[in-house]
């Protein structure tokens, strides 16, 4: 990608997982409703590059965007029991309102940060816990119809619906990431769930980056970690992106103790 990249929420735990990694693999403008402290910004990018500002507002969105080749849109309210209001504002409006100015401003490429939640009512009570464990045969693949866990998990559907809204009328390309369970060093503890959509640090970077740089028109992929327990496909996301991820949760203990130390 020869043009900018811009990263909206960067100053959350998804966008410094991103600029921890490849914060100096390309010409980022970032942008987040709270001041970003130093520390949240890689040495690489001037205080010029980085936009306080809300996705709701347009005319400060459309000033963040202007040249811009492909948007990583990660802002929003991403609280599993977030109420209507706030995920109508920030999850559904926010992300049409980046959409808008993306096509305004002629972006090439649209990552969405989608979820897990889109689809969590296919953990139903005959599967689970049984589809969290290895070998177990269950996959979804980014084929399947949403089914939301709860109202933050409409407002991602609706995002992704919103994606192949804008990418069906005004052909920009567009990659909803159904992320799972992001957290550092260890996965979740404990917890046999985040464990099965355990995605690390390093590969969610690596994951974003592949979104920059491939070639495709819609496409819905799950982030994860290339973990034995899993019940997201990531075939689609190595066929189409190249993504390959590097962590697996079962190279941890159930408490997250790496086991070559444990
Ligand atoms: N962390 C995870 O494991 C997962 C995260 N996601 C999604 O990834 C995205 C990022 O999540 P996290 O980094 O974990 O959340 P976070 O809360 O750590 O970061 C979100 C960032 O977006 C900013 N933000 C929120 N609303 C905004 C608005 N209206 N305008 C401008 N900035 C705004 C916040 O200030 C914050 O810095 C969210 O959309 C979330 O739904 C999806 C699945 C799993
Ligand atoms: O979408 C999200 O999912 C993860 C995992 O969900 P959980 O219900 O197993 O905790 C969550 O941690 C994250 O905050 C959320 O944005």
């Amino acid at each position: 990608m020869d043009k900018p990249v811009l990263l909206t929420g960067a100053g959350g735990r998804v966008g410094q997982a991103i600029l921890g990694h490849i914060g100096d693999a390309y010409d980022w403008r970032l942008l987040d409703r709270e001041p970003l402290s130093d520390e949240k910004i890689p040495d690489s990018v001037d205080q010029t590059n980085v936009y306080v500002a809300d996705i709701t507002d347009e005319t400060a969105i459309r000033n963040a965007i202007e040249g811009v080749g492909a948007v990583i849109h990660l802002a929003g309210d991403p609280r599993p029991e977030a109420p209507w209001d706030s995920v109508l504002r920030n999850n559904i409006d926010g992300t049409q309102n980046m959409f808008e100015a993306a096509i305004d401003a002629g972006v090439e490429k649209f990552a969405f940060a989608s979820s897990n939640h889109a689809v969590g009512a296919y953990e139903t009570d005959e599967r689970t816990p049984e589809m969290y464990r290895p070998h177990h045969e269950f996959r979804l693949d980014g084929t399947e119809l949403p089914r939301p866990s709860n109202l933050y998990g409409v407002s991602k559907a609706t995002g992704e619906t919103l994606g192949r809204y804008y990418h069906d009328h005004h052909d920009i390309s567009v990659v909803n990431v159904r992320i799972g369970n992001l957290t550092q060093h260890h996965p979740p503890k404990e917890y046999e769930r985040g464990q099965a959509m355990w995605l690390s640090y390093r590969d969610c970077a690596h994951l974003f980056a592949c979104c920059i740089d491939a070639d495709y028109d819609f496409e819905i992929v799950y982030g994860i970690s290339n973990n034995d327990r899993k019940y997201y496909s990531i075939e689609r996301a190595r066929e189409v992106l190249g993504y390959d991820p590097q962590d697996n949760s079962a190279e941890y203990t159930f408490e997250g103790e790496p086991l070559d130390e444990a």
